[in-house]
């Protein structure tokens, strides 16, 4: 079997168990009473002041790359982040297979003013409310990961609880899956989740699908401004980069080299 049925699988039980734990009558009575979310798809509809706009990601292990760093600070890195000038962040949220907690995400947003995408698999309204609970302003929504109709829903629920969706596409019947269910932003996923082969030219070739006007983002394998370069040719502007930011010595610096700006730390 495959690691995305895996944790699909492993997903569904957790969802289960958590709606045991605390109905979701209570977590939609903690959703509503959130504070209001920050602007998260208004950050990534037109290129920033250095004409790239990065979501920088907290993730402290992956099932294809095991550990990335053991005892990541995420408060830290947070901050390191958005002084080097992310446009927001993604906080691994999936224990299981990515060492990632609610705790974490809190941590990191509380820590700064920018969006925060919750990433993880959603595959349950339940999951929607808890992201809203915990403090995410936005949502990812793995199109290989559900039905086309939940993805309708989802996405409705999504507006009516003031959340943003990255919806996540891996190949141009995705995309267009993703595109007639009212995707407000799609996120090409470089990496296959079912061989974990990363290729930029997903994002390249897929570009071309996207109506015009549409902004998109290209998600995993970005390792340095080369990659940047090539993706800003070819018209992108949003990019989502974890690893290659985590595993830097100096992650406010890593991130400068990317966006193009000057160096200089104090991470
Ligand atoms: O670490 P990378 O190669 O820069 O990739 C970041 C992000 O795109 C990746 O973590 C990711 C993309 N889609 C996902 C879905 C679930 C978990 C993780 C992901």
């Amino acid at each position: 079997m495959d690691i995305l049925r895996k944790i699909l699988e492993v997903k569904a039980q957790e969802v289960e168990e958590a709606k045991r734990r605390e109905p979701l009558s209570a977590v939609r009575r903690r959703a509503e009473e959130s504070p209001p979310t920050r602007p998260f798809l208004e950050s990534l509809s037109a290129p920033g002041p250095e004409g790239v706009n990065v979501i920088a990601e907290i993730k402290r292990a992956s099932p294809s790359k095991g550990t990335i760093r053991a005892g990541l600070d995420p408060r830290a890195y947070a901050r390191a982040y958005q002084r080097a000038g992310a446009a927001a962040l993604s906080v691994l949220t999936d224990e299981r297979f990515f060492q990632g907690s609610f705790r974490d995400l809190q941590v990191a947003r509380e820590a700064v003013e920018v969006p925060v995408l919750r990433k993880d698999f959603t595959i349950d309204e339940y999951q929607i409310y808890e992201a809203r609970a915990v403090g995410a302003d936005a949502v990812l929504l793995i199109v290989r990961a559900v039905p086309p109709d939940f993805l309708r829903d989802a996405l409705s629920l999504c507006r009516e609880l003031g959340l943003g969706a990255l919806v996540e596409v891996h190949d141009e019947r995705e995309m267009e899956t993703a595109l007639a269910r009212g995707a407000p932003l799609i996120g090409v996923n470089n990496r296959d989740l079912t061989t974990f082969r990363t290729d930029i030219e997903t994002s390249i070739r897929l570009r071309k699908q996207l109506p015009a006007g549409m902004p998109m983002v290209a998600e995993s394998g970005i390792g340095g401004r080369e990659d940047v370069e090539r993706l800003l040719d070819a018209g992108i502007f949003n990019f989502l980069v974890g690893e290659s930011l985590v595993r830097a010595p100096d992650p406010e610096t890593a991130l400068r080299s990317l966006l193009g700006t000057a160096a200089g730390s104090r991470f």
